[in-house]
């Protein structure tokens, strides 16, 4: 059996799909076929149990790799290829950094599958998105302040995944990229409004695995086209 965590190192294009959504059984079977390597199961809001076991055992069809961001130890289903845990670095109240988790992790840590979990550092820079609000994250940052987090969350937490979310709006790729350049170990995921082929390549160039979420609901076609545009993107990929 494969690693997660050289499954998602070898992620360059991946879907997010949330549970709290709806989505019909052809335009699943389009996404998962679709070449992704991956499907990310995650939202802000409206994460249950009952919703996420039901959307895991429908993408369980099918073959792709698929990983669940844990947002609430009540959503935490079993049976997923792997485990990401959010932290928000630059989250306005500090039980979004470590509070909750570490309260999960007092109650349900025993039962916690290690082999198969990876921290995941977001950095949230778009301050409209859901996560942003949730958090109360400050977004107003400046350049050498998104480098500072990131460093923080590679250099001295040696996070294995950092996680820069622009959720609902095309990012700043020179930053994207200026991230990704000084990061010693951590994968750089790069989330946010893609919805053409020309982003998803801009993105996949500059991150090291990109993130396609909103648009599946709105424009699948849109959506699908994604895959190849981040699969011949030049550079990035392929290493963390
Ligand atoms: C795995 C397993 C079977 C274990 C059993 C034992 C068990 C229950 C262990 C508990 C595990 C644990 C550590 C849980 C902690 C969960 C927790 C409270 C984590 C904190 C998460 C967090 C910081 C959430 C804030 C929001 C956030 C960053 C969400 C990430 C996902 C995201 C940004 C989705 C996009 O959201 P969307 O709804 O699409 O947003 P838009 O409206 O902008 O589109
Ligand atoms: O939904 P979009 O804007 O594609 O962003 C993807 C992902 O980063 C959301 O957590
Ligand atoms: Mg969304």
């Amino acid at each position: 059996m494969i690693a997660f965590s050289d499954m998602y190192a070898a992620w360059r294009h991946v879907f997010k799909l949330d549970p709290d959504r709806a989505i019909s059984d052809e335009a699943l079977e389009r996404i998962c076929l679709s070449g992704t390597d991956g499907i990310l199961v995650g939202g802000s809001s409206g994460v249950t149990y009952d919703n996420t076991v039901d959307l895991m055992a429908r993408i369980r069809r099918y073959e792709v790799p698929c990983a669940l961001e844990l947002t609430g130890a009540d959503s935490a289903v079993p049976g997923f290829d792997g485990y990401l845990v959010p932290m928000v670095l630059n989250a306005g109240r500090t039980d979004w950094i470590v509070g909750r988790q570490a309260e999960a992790l007092a109650e349900y840590g025993s039962f916690m599958p290690w082999e198969l979990t990876a921290g995941q550092a977001y950095l949230i820079l778009n301050g409209a998105c859901t996560a942003a609000k949730v958090t109360e994250a400050r977004t107003d940052l400046s350049a050498d302040e998104a480098l500072a987090y990131a460093q923080l969350a590679d250099r001295l937490w040696r996070v294995p995944v950092l996680y820069l979310e622009y959720s609902g709006a095309f990012g700043d790729m020179a930053l994207v990229r200026r991230v990704r350049d000084q990061l010693s170990q951590a994968r750089l995921f790069y989330g946010g409004g893609i919805s053409t082929p020309e982003q998803a390549r801009a993105a996949a160039e500059s991150a090291h695995t990109i993130v396609v979420g909103n648009v599946i609901y709105g424009d699948l076609p849109a959506a699908l086209a994604t895959v190849a545009a981040a699969k011949r993107a030049i550079g990035a990929g392929g290493s963390a």
